[in-house]
């Protein structure tokens, strides 16, 4: 088995929402998230990012962490509304100030700043002026990667336009279980052009003006037919366009996937498809954020893909009934190399919730979360043996966080957070992780 490259980035992600807190703090303006959680029901336990790991204060004893856990990488989010704070429009000094100090301490420890500019945080103001589904939206966005790509292009060399843009449109905008909480199949569709035409506009941005190198963030996952039978594996096919060609496409091809105006029927937006050719500005690499496959059965009343996800009896799940599913990984890897040749990938998210224990005696037995990543890890070794060419690996996540609608019933962090003292205590996963990186990946 091929070993990790010396070059290999062995890193931790979060994001801004689920670990500053501090949302409201020297001028920043409030973000969907920051108004979607306080809708009675949106949130388990009426959770907020009010306080989340309150990261915005304690920053400089996480980054110690960092140095503690071995990490040469961080993967992190720029809350948009503390930057810009309406969004589009007048700069917040020290909203910026935070993500410039931010990114010196890390420099300080030797550490590769990854920079995320959106992680699903819109500031309300553009909300209520129509989000992504308002066609100045791209637009608004690129502005905003402007302002961070002049302060900051000078020290960060790894650039994300978007986290997900699959997960804030189909979330965001047809079932309505994130914010904006939103229901409707066209919605859904036009915010994700619109999303995409974004991610266009800050990637030709860069192109002006950036030293380094921009990708994107997409949640990946291979779809599996639970059964032999036609209408079960065509269910899986339609799924597969759905969740993954529907972004890769546009991205990597500048058309989107013949099938998708079929899958959304009456609710595709026409201009889309001849304004595809413009969401093809070429990236230089490709976030991959795997944590499962699916399994697919033939739902007819399923929309827009006709497929219903199911498990196995005996399959082994996460806290969040997500498979573990390892060869998933190796298996999207390949398909990504083959289907769209050859790429810089990055893993920028892989993790696992587990139903942790309390500390005790400063401990946190995780066993489980450090077999996921090691089996993962062997994933991707398997990957990078057979020709993919994989620069990094970016742990989900370095603090157990807000987890969105599951608010902090959901942890998964390689370091464990008391959300009532804000004491960290790294779990043995941390431990597990930091040997792992200590001999370079060897021995997995
Ligand atoms: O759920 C764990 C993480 C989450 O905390 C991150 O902010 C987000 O980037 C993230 N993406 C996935 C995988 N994609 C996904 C699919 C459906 C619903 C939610 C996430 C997992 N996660």
């Amino acid at each position: 088995m091929i070993g990790f490259p010396t070059s290999f980035l062995w890193g931790a992600a979060t994001s801004a929402y689920q670990i500053e807190g501090s949302p409201l703090a020297d001028g920043a303006g409030a973000s969907i998230w920051h108004r979607f959680s306080r809708e009675p029901g949106r949130v388990v336990g009426g959770a907020t990012g009010d306080s989340a790991c309150d990261h915005y204060r304690r920053y400089r004893e996480d980054i110690a962490l960092m140095a503690w856990l071995g990490i040469n990488a961080y993967r992190f989010s720029v809350a948009w509304a503390r930057v810009v704070p309406d969004g589009n429009g007048t700069l917040n000094p020290k909203g910026l100030g935070f993500y410039d100090r931010l990114v010196d301490a890390l420099l300080a420890q030797g550490i590769e700043p990854m920079l995320t500019l959106y992680h699903w945080d819109l500031p309300a103001a553009l909300e209520d002026r129509g989000g992504w589904l308002n066609p100045d939206s791209a637009k608004w966005f690129g502005d905003y990667a402007q302002v961070l790509f002049q302060a900051l292009d000078d020290r960060v060399r790894l650039w994300l336009t978007l986290n997900e843009p699959w997960v804030s449109a189909v979330l965001g905008y047809l079932t309505g279980t994130h914010a904006p909480g939103r229901r409707g199949l066209r919605e859904a569709a036009l915010a994700a052009h619109h999303l995409l035409l974004a991610h266009a506009e800050a990637v030709t941005a860069y192109r002006a003006v950036g030293r380094h190198r921009i990708g994107i963030a997409l949640n990946l996952e291979p779809q599996y037919a639970a059964s032999a039978q036609a209408e079960d594996v065509e269910a899986a096919a339609r799924r597969h366009i759905y969740v993954n060609r529907w972004f890769l496409d546009p991205i990597l091809l500048g058309r989107y996937p013949a099938e998708i105006p079929q899958l959304f029927g009456a609710d595709w937006p026409r201009r889309a498809l001849q304004r595809a050719g413009l969401i093809r500005a070429p990236i230089d690499f490709l976030g991959v954020n795997y944590y499962s496959r699916a399994l697919v059965v033939d739902d007819p009343s399923g929309r827009p893909a006709r497929g219903r996800l199911v498990k196995r009896r005996d399959a082994q799940l996460t806290a969040m009934g997500w498979e573990i599913f390892p060869q998933g990984l190796t298996e999207m890897l390949l398909w990504i190399r083959r289907e769209y040749g050859e790429l810089p990938v990055y893993i920028t998210e892989n993790g696992a919730a587990c139903n942790d224990p309390l500390p005790e005696r400063g401990r946190v037995l995780d066993p489980g979360r450090a077999r996921f990543l090691g089996r993962h890890l062997i994933a991707a070794q398997e990957a990078l043996g057979r020709g993919v060419d994989l620069r990094g690996y970016f742990a989900w996540s370095l603090l157990d966080n807000f987890e969105w609608a599951y608010g902090y019933s959901k942890r998964f962090g390689l370091i464990h957070v008391d959300f009532a003292t804000q004491r960290r205590t790294p779990k043995m996963s941390a431990r597990f992780y930091r040997n792992l990186i200590c001999r370079g990946g060897a021995n997995l």
